[in-house]
């Protein structure tokens, strides 16, 4: 038995949505890969718990909760600025009589930028917290020089037709970026969602650690800036996907495991288009029914993630395509018969990609998906763009005839243009495999984080 002064007790606070709570547990995956002396307390509401207490976890990360404090997260899509506000008013209380209740002293708190209130808990109690960032760095550095925004006019931004395609050149470490692919709450329509999110980055110059999801090589100019400009240690310890997860034998179901992958293993290899709008907030329903006509018109076959609107789909489990509810992503991404991914965006996702060296289709929605696309189809040209940005009036209907033409190019094997991508795609994976593998990038950092919290913790 190590007696508790030797373990070193990390307490971990997600954001409440999918896109948070899954990098923040699989960086806990990766510290217990790291050493057995790791305990994590990995805070959730009760709802949250219910819907991750039976995933696959390690020994060491130990679930606990607090009361649902916030929306539900089944309807929080209906009024997104009053769940943010939820999150960063309700969860601190309760969060600090859980601390209380803990039996281990904490070492270090690793919390989710976006419940910025765990630093001003931290300094109370004199504990290090680590601000887990799980957007791109790009988009933290846009967030973080706002005030060059507003110095040079571009907020709120104008999309008018004369000034959306406006090359904003002046974001440390960014390349130039139109104004049309900012995150969307710069735009103006959205001010209170853009005033929690700068009050929570503005919280991280108090913190103790900033950590990136993202890859040190896929971000370096943006990741350099800030590394020489805070006070203390940043850290990209990314890919944050479960990569090695898949080491295992997929657990959902059966021996050969669930259907979409014994399908998946029936088709040729490359051929398959990986559809997921992402979790939260979609698109309207007259672009859905485009985009689904538009890809089975196409020919092309398809593996489409799609909840409750499956009734759209004419032929939901023939021989092109299957839909399903929910999948093992990271798994789908990496089998060989799939040869590319229309994507939301999301940055999760877009990590995934990148890591199984697949090709994206990008169609962003909301917040950071804009620059997220941005990066994957002008700076990683792994992608190209169905939408084109949204430049002057209107919402702008991508029709079926286009998306079916345009899917159908994206997975011709033939094309010379294809095979360039493929190559790309397949380079910046394998940079990835290179930062997390034994004195990679992301081994270093993970290594460096450990240390820093252990010693800290011991003094
Ligand atoms: O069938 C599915 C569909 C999704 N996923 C997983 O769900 C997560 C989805 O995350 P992400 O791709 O980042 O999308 P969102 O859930 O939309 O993410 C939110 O959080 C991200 C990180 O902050 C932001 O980049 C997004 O804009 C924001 O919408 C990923 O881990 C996926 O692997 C599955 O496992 N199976």
């Amino acid at each position: 038995m190590e007696s508790p002064r030797s373990i070193c007790h990390v307490v971990a606070v997600p954001y409440p949505g999918r896109g948070h709570v899954n990098p923040m547990m699989n960086l806990c995956k990766l510290l217990c890969s790291k050493t057995p002396n790791i305990v994590i307390s990995f805070v959730v509401t009760e709802e949250w718990l219910g819907f991750i207490s039976s995933d696959d976890k390690p020994v060491n990360v130990r679930f606990r909760t607090i009361p649902n404090v916030i929306p539900s997260e089944l309807d929080r899509a209906n009024n997104f600025p009053a769940f943010i506000a939820a999150v960063l008013t309700k969860m601190e209380a309760p969060f600090e009589e859980l601390l209380d209740r803990l039996e281990l002293p904490v070492a270090a708190i690793i919390a989710d930028t976006y419940v910025a209130w765990t630093v001003q808990v931290g300094q109370r109690r004199n504990i290090p917290v680590a601000s887990l960032w799980t957007m791109s760095a790009s988009v933290f550095s846009i967030f973080h020089h706002f005030n060059l925004l507003v110095q040079n006019h571009h907020f709120p931004a104008d999309l008018s037709a004369e000034q959306g395609n406006d090359r904003v050149d002046y974001i440390p470490g960014l390349t130039p970026i139109c104004l049309s692919d900012l995150p969307t709450i710069l735009n103006g329509s959205d001010r209170q969602v853009l005033h929690y999110v700068l009050d929570c980055v503005s919280s991280v110059p108090k913190a103790q650690y900033l950590l990136f999801t993202t890859v040190y090589e896929l971000e370096f100019q943006v990741i350099d800036v800030f590394k020489a400009n805070l006070p203390f240690p940043v850290y990209a310890i990314g890919p944050s996907i479960p990569y090695l997860d898949l080491k295992q034998p997929c657990s959902t179901t059966s021996l050969n495991g669930p259907g979409y992958l014994q399908w998946l293993d029936l088709q040729p290899r490359g051929s398959v288009l990986y559809v997921s709008l992402g979790s939260f907030l979609s698109v309207s329903a007259a672009q859905m029914d485009e985009i689904v006509a538009g890809v089975q018109d196409s020919g092309v076959r398809y593996l489409w993630v799609s909840r409750g609107a499956s009734s759209r789909f004419k032929d939901c489990c023939g021989s092109q395509g299957v839909v399903v509810p929910w999948c093992d992503q990271l798994r789908v991404l990496c089998h060989s018969s799939v040869g590319g991914f229309w994507t939301h965006c999301g940055f999760n996702s877009t990590l995934e990609a990148v890591y199984a060296g697949v090709p994206m289709l990008t169609f962003p929605i909301f917040m950071d998906q804009n620059p997220n696309s941005k990066q994957i189809v002008e700076d990683w040209k792994v992608g190209w763009r169905v939408k084109k940005n949204k430049v002057g009036e209107g919402e702008h209907l991508v029709s079926r005839e286009e998306i079916a033409e345009l899917v159908r190019r994206f997975l011709d094997f033939e094309s010379m243009e294809q095979m360039e991508m493929r190559q790309r795609a397949g380079k910046v994976g394998q940079t990835c495999q290179t930062a997390i593998a034994k004195g990679g990038s992301t081994d270093v950092n993970l290594d460096a984080f450990i240390k820093d919290i252990s010693e800290r913790h011991h003094h």
